[in-house]
């Protein structure tokens, strides 16, 4: 039995960030217990420039004034600047995002390398269940899960036991991050609360967790070759929620949707493990995992655009609404024209072309894995098609997935993850 209840458990975070720390006597005995825990080094990732990443595959490179032509190979790193609106050069957000990407890619490649890869990664080659207060710590993070995302939570138990319990431990640090600015608290929220929560990241990674949640969090990265800078940038996101109520091109929507949700894609995947069959680069896995990220958060902001608009927030980019004729002040009305369903159609059809983009990862993954990534790709695709049922009416109506569609999906996606990189026709990115 558990003292503490789940939403308990998330919402705690923001107390603690809103006044001083205050832990109570058994998290501060994890504390003690797992602050010994080793801590994975972080390795410094050999960065290069290809003509990749799910955003140039798609053709979607920002196109307004001021960009300059891009050819990304290590020698051309300077085209691939953009000037921002004072002229001054500054990266792209898709050459930023990339570089994170590679940088994961790397640090497989020398993991591969030195012998071991996430083709041959061994779960349960840690210390997995020789401390109770781990295992303790572990069974909160799957009550969080299985509270804040049931299907999701069923879809994790066909993976490896340590896998499950990573990605739960995964799950409810990114849940609580975006408690920070989405939860009940999230109005008493400062910057300085998220540089306290990023220095707490820090220390995770260090292996000198605060608390029971990140003790959890702390033996995964010790276990699985989880890189910390995904999860700065998901806090990055966060500061953006603080500061930006609108995007002025796709360009910075897609940064926002990279430190959101593109990151949950990169903390996954080494502990999802790639199939030992697969023949695809590390680089193009990550890649379809950052797409996965994006199409899923593309899809909760067309879901969302009346809710976000009541709070004064449009997370579209603000050229192409005025290229459709729209204005703020048309959202804030909330009646669908024709113009509105021309918009919103190209938005659905961009989604989508992330979607694409991220099956071509799910196949590659490890068989015990494919299961819940083809069930939450199905599930959430879903919704763009409720969005045109609703005929584009996200303003007041929410466009959701109906119970029988959800649960028909769960045997198609089955039947999907039984395609293993062998027996599937689209091995892609060989190396
Ligand atoms: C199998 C699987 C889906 C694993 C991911 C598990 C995980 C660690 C999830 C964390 C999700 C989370 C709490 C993110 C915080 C920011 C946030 C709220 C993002 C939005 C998610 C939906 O949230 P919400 O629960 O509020 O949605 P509803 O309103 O209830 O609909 C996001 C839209 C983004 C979530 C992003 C992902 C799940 C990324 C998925 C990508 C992978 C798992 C990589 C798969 C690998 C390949 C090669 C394709």
């Amino acid at each position: 039995m558990h003292s503490v209840t789940c939403s308990h458990v998330v919402s705690s975070v923001c107390r603690t960030f809103g006044e001083e720390h205050d832990l109570s006597s058994s998290a501060s005995d994890i504390f003690h217990q797992v602050s010994r825990l080793d801590c994975r080094k972080a390795r410094k990732g050999r960065l290069n420039f290809r003509p990749c990443g799910a955003k140039a595959a798609l053709g979607l490179g920002p196109s307004s004034p001021g960009v300059v032509t891009k050819e990304r190979n290590s020698s051309k790193l300077l085209s691939s600047l953009v000037t921002d609106p004072s002229g001054r050069s500054m990266l792209s957000a898709e050459q930023k995002v990339y570089d994170v990407v590679a940088k994961q890619a790397s640090m497989l490649e020398e993991q591969q390398k030195r012998g071991t890869s996430l083709r041959d990664v061994l779960p349960g080659s840690g210390n997995i269940g020789s401390s109770e207060l781990l295992k303790e710590a572990y069974s909160r993070c799957g009550e969080v899960c299985a509270e804040y995302a049931k299907t999701f939570y069923l879809g994790t138990k066909l993976m490896t036991p340590e896998r499950q319990r990573a990605i739960w431990a995964i799950y409810v640090w990114c849940r609580r991050t975006d408690e920070l600015v989405d939860g009940p608290n999230a109005s008493r929220i400062t910057p300085t609360a998220l540089d306290r929560w990023e220095e707490r990241l820090e220390d995770i990674f260090q292996g000198q967790p605060y608390d029971m949640l990140d003790a959890a969090l702390a033996d995964t990265v010790s276990r699985f070759p989880v890189d910390i800078q995904p999860f700065r940038d998901m806090v990055d996101g966060m500061r953006m929620d603080l500061f930006k109520s609108r995007y002025s091109t796709f360009d910075e929507l897609y940064l926002y949707c990279y430190n959101v949700a593109g990151t949950v894609g990169l903390m996954s995947v080494p502990v999802m493990g790639i199939d030992p069959l697969s023949k695809a680069s590390p680089e193009s896995v990550y890649s379809a995992a950052l797409a996965l990220g994006i199409a899923n958060q593309l899809t909760n902001i067309l879901r969302d655009v009346g809710e976000d608009s009541r709070r004064r927030r449009i997370y579209l980019p603000q050229d192409e609404l005025a290229r459709f004729g729209i204005t703020d002040d048309d959202i804030f009305a909330g009646v669908v024209t024709d113009k509105w369903r021309a918009f919103m159609k190209d938005q659905i059809r961009r989604a989508r072309m992330f979607f694409t983009e991220a099956e071509k990862g799910v196949v590659e993954l490890d068989k015990d894995s494919r299961w819940p990534v083809w069930a939450s790709l199905i599930l959430y695709r879903q919704i763009l098609d409720a969005i045109e049922a609703n005929d584009y009416n996200n303003f007041t109506k929410r466009a959701y997935v109906g119970k029988t569609k959800k649960l028909l999906s769960l045997p198609a996606a089955y039947a999907r993850a039984l395609v293993s990189p062998s027996s599937g026709s689209q091995i892609f990115g060989r190396v």
